[in-house]
């Protein structure tokens, strides 16, 4: 369901574009500068770390960056345009292409000279608005304030202590914006902010060449106690930035307060006592438990530490380097540590003695630790008077969990959405250039993306779900207790790394219809009562686990189709239960949910009734997970009852649908999604339309009749089963379904439609795939002037050798990609739609190396691409996205690619 991403993110450097994209997000900031050299390194790291190298950034980043670092400034644009305008053929076109390009590198190395002469830790991408900012406008002026802002790098803490002025980065980034502190330098509830931080109030536009008389004319909030002023030796006064003692310290902008100080101990004394909410579990490990629960602990992390450095290896070298600390944690393979220290002291000694650390030729860091997403939430909602003042609640609610974007109108969630999309195409645009190597002509796409704002083709908008609220066939509810204890079926609260497990009824959630309401409220009463135990995530015991419901329309009439068909999933696990017991119990779960359900008014449809049983930790069960259909008391006796499948409808067709089948969860925003996709395709009776992943067989059998064939690829084997009996069901007979994975079978297929002579081209992977069809017989293959795909994969995107498949086939010309993920869509476009170099031609390309495991999608994809034997790439023809999740920030993309 909702997938949360990593806990902890990096620093990011102040855009305002990107605060409200990043509001989710808990990062990591930079507590002191470190060189330039090694803040670059941190940020790779730090990227991949997070595990969101450029191509998982939010779309208001990209968008700012957009703007301010990969495109190159407007007047180069223009002269380019001219420049363009004026050259006659391809090859002109491209050396002013790549005139730009240098004239874009010259541009940042300049302006990362700046930045060096300004110790500035402008090397990451995410700093470039303000460095090209200042590039821009003080082109002129810019040997003056070199000369100025030159000497020695002097560490934050130390300059508050002696007084000295900040150099003029720290300030930049403080007053980037009006009035709100820049996020890449803010710090955390319980954090000290650094002075300039606090002094952050006017915008950088207004700054004068002097800057350290604006400084010092901003007033100072004092929100961290001074550690000098405690020890009774602070030499600065009245003049001291920090402190002197609880009467003049002032809370953060978040409404917290420095944690050292008696206030704030003792507000968290009072929430002690005041019961307050905790949401949170018992957490993973022992590490994780102690980092979480000392209330006390200034939390700060370390960067970089060693990748394969244990816990108990962190807290050996801690220990022996003689850091003070509470409590610390750190996962294998990241190379960031989280320390937790008792006081500013300790914090102060771990920076001392880290600072004289390195590892790899790096500096250990000790940097600060931003709020996870709904820790912020809760001092934001605190900030706004919702909260109760000083408190971090850690209140999430099951609206927020499963549909953040309820609380907007449903215009506004389009709107944001169609933003969203239009930067994970800009992406697309960028990342290809990126991708081009030396002596590559830029596509024509490419070029013309540079008048359209970045857009690699027309994105014609998002479609609206022709129903908004309860709009869901199938929710998945979690089996666990609430807050209270409470036994309770619903959503779990935040995920389990976040350490919630807490589950909520899903009365307020908009997306869920009112029979899955009403089926969970009736299970909720069943597993009150039962003996056995609720599934607790933390110790992976219990028998309850589960509760799907199903939905299956009436034929079609549009929003007002009636749920004809109910199928409940009861996912449990009876490890050390008596199978005695076990069979009871799913008799009395049969009988009290089907006489709730006739009792109900309107009576509530129940038409298959399942065990699925579970015994694994992860919460997804397995493929083969074994099911058991169980008899319903009541129900009409049919020669297949129990029945273990239900039918919905698209359109005029019906689908039967079995347990563990996928089905798009909204189906007449579904209909809407087919329908584009097959408008795009542009079929005719001599099409052959390869549907990869086709699940039950949605598209294929929804386009059959405009085309001459459908093959169909699926891995789930029931849904293959599925496929072939929806085919029979609407008399459909010119559909082949095979079940295999797509890797296997893609190319061989492809080669059997295309090149190969009849009889011939049938490969290993037919031998060993099943396959079943109306329209089956190898020795009398028919041949299609017109090929072409529509592809609908699971969230990862299409398998490597899937897209290598496609690529290299170019009698397929025409592919259309449904998407639920943009990142995935976006590293496949750019590995079917990168140029490559025509001598590309052996397949020993460089491989990632033992990097592989850091790299995000765009990078792999770009790798792979190194390999790829030379071929005519794809290119983005139109874009545009069916809203299939309101109340969500998800929606579907579809995307034309030709050649
Ligand atoms: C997003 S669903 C789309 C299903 C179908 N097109 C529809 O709209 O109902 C993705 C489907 O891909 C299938 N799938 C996942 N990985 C696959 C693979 N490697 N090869 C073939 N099918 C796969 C899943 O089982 C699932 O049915």
């Amino acid at each position: 369901m909702v997938r949360t991403k990593k806990l902890w993110r990096i620093p990011k450097v102040p855009k305002e574009s990107k605060r409200a994209a990043k509001e989710s997000e808990p990062q990591i900031v930079l507590d002191e500068e470190p060189p330039t050299k090694q803040l670059k390194t941190e940020h790779e790291e730090d990227s991949k770390l997070a595990g969101e190298i450029e191509e998982t950034e939010t779309a208001m980043e990209s968008d700012a960056r957009a703007a301010m670092e990969e495109e190159p400034p407007e007047e180069q644009l223009e002269s380019v345009k001219e420049e363009d305008g004026k050259r006659k053929n391809k090859r002109k076109k491209k050396d002013a292409a790549g005139k730009l390009e240098q004239r874009t590198e010259v541009q940042d190395k300049v302006d990362v000279e700046v930045a060096l002469e300004f110790e500035l830790p402008t090397a990451t991408e995410e700093e470039q608005p303000s460095k090209q900012l200042n590039s821009r406008q003080e082109e002129g002026g810019k040997e003056k304030v070199k000369k100025k802002k030159r000497g020695p790098v002097v560490e934050p803490e130390l300059r508050a202590e002696s007084g000295e002025e900040p150099p003029a980065k720290q300030v930049k980034l403080g007053l980037e914006e009006d009035g709100k502190n820049s996020e890449g330098i803010s710090s955390s509830p319980g954090e000290p902010r650094t002075e300039q931080e606090e002094e952050g109030r006017i915008s950088i536009k207004a700054l004068p060449s002097d800057l350290s008389g604006v400084v010092s004319s901003v007033p100072r909030l004092k929100t961290s106690l001074c550690s000098y002023f405690r020890k009774g030796n602070c030499r600065h006064g009245d003049q001291c930035r920090y402190a002197h003692g609880e009467a003049e310290l002032k809370p953060r902008p978040d409404g917290t307060w420095d944690p050292t100080s008696d206030t704030a101990k003792s507000l968290a004394r009072d929430a002690e006592t005041t019961n307050e909410v905790k949401l949170v579990a018992p957490v993973t490990t022992a590490e994780e438990a102690d980092f979480d629960s000392v209330e006390t602990a200034i939390k700060k992390c370390l960067q970089p530490v060693h990748r394969r450095w244990t816990n108990q290896e962190l807290k050996k070298f801690l220990t022996e380097s003689n850091v003070e600390f509470v409590t610390c944690k750190k996962r294998k393979g990241e190379t960031t540590a989280f320390v937790g220290f008792q006081d500013e002291d300790q914090v102060a000694n771990a920076k001392k003695i880290l600072d004289e650390k390195t590892f790899s030729g790096h500096k250990i860091v000790v940097k600060d630790v931003l709020p996870r997403a709904w820790e912020k939430k809760a001092s934001d909602e605190m900030d706004t008077g919702e909260g109760v003042e000083g408190v971090t609640t850690r209140v999430k609610t099951v609206c927020d969990a499963v549909t953040p974007l309820g609380h907007l109108s449903y215009e506004e969630q389009l709107s944001r959405k169609r933003g969203d999309i239009e930067q994970v195409l800009k992406r697309l645009s960028r990342n290809t250039r990126k991708g081009l190597g030396a002596g590559i002509l830029m596509p024509d796409w490419l070029l013309t993306a540079r008048d359209n704002g970045g857009l690699p083709c027309p994105f014609e908008g998002v479609l609206a779900s022709p129903l908004v609220d309860g709009y869901r066939n199938k929710c998945e509810f979690t089996i666990g207790c609430a807050v209270d204890g409470t036994r309770t079926v619903g959503f779990q609260l935040g995920s389990f790394r976040e350490g919630i497990i807490a589950v909520a009824e899903p009365t307020d959630c908009r997306n869920v219809s009112s029979i899955a309401q009403s089926f969970a409220a009736i299970f909720q009463k069943f597993i009150q009562a039962s003996e056995l135990p609720v599934w607790n995530k933390t110790n992976n015991r219990g028998f309850w686990r589960l509760l799907i419901v199903r939905e299956g329309r009436g034929e079609s009439s549009g929003v007002s189709s009636p749920i004809m068909e109910v199928m409940l999933v009861v996912q449990v696990c009876p490890t050390g239960v008596d199978s005695e017991v076990v069979s009871l119990e799913y008799k009395k779960m049969a009988a009290h949910v089907s006489q709730a359900a006739a009792a109900a008014n309107p009576p509530l449809p129940l038409t298959s009734l399942i065990v699925q049983v579970h015994t694994g930790v992860s919460n997804v069960a397995p493929a083969n997970a074994p099911l058991h259909a169980l008899p319903i008391p009541g129900a009409k006796k049919s020669k297949d009852s129990p029945v273990n499948y239900i039918h919905d409808h698209i359109g005029k067709l019906k689908f039967r649908i079995s347990p563990t089948a996928f089905f798009q969860v909204n189906t007449l925003a579904a209909e809407r999604l087919y329908s584009l996709a097959g408008d795009w395709a542009e079929l005719t009776s001599d099409t052959l339309l390869f549907d990869v992943c086709c699940g039950t067989g949605t598209i294929g059998l929804t386009l059959a009749h405009r085309v001459g064939m459908v093959v169909g690829i699926e891995m789930n084997e029931s849904a293959v089963a599925d496929a072939t009996k929806n085919a029979e069901l609407n008399n459909i007979t010119n559909c082949r379904f095979v079940a295999s994975k797509a890797e296997d079978v893609m190319e061989s297929l492809l080669k059997e439609y295309t090149t190969a002579e009849d009889g011939e081209g049938e490969e290993e992977g037919d031998e060993k795939n099943s396959e079943s069809g109306t329209n089956d017989k190898k020795n009398d293959r028919q041949r299609f002037k017109n090929v072409v795909a529509i592809v609908d994969p699971p969230r990862v995107g299409l398998h490597p050798t899937v897209l290598k498949a496609l690529r290299l086939h170019t009698e397929l010309r025409r592919l259309v990609y449904i998407s639920c993920n943009p990142q995935s869509l976006l590293a496949n476009a750019v590995e079917l739609c990168t140029p490559l170099n025509p001598e590309n031609s052996t397949e020993k390309g460089k491989g990632p190396g033992a990097h592989w495991k850091n790299m995000g999608g765009v990078g792999l994809a770009r790798n792979r691409l190194k390999k790829m034997p030379p071929s005519t790439p794809f290119n983005p023809k139109k874009a545009m996205a069916v809203d299939l999740f309101p109340h969500t920030s998800h929606c579907e993309m579809v995307m034309l690619f030709e050649r």
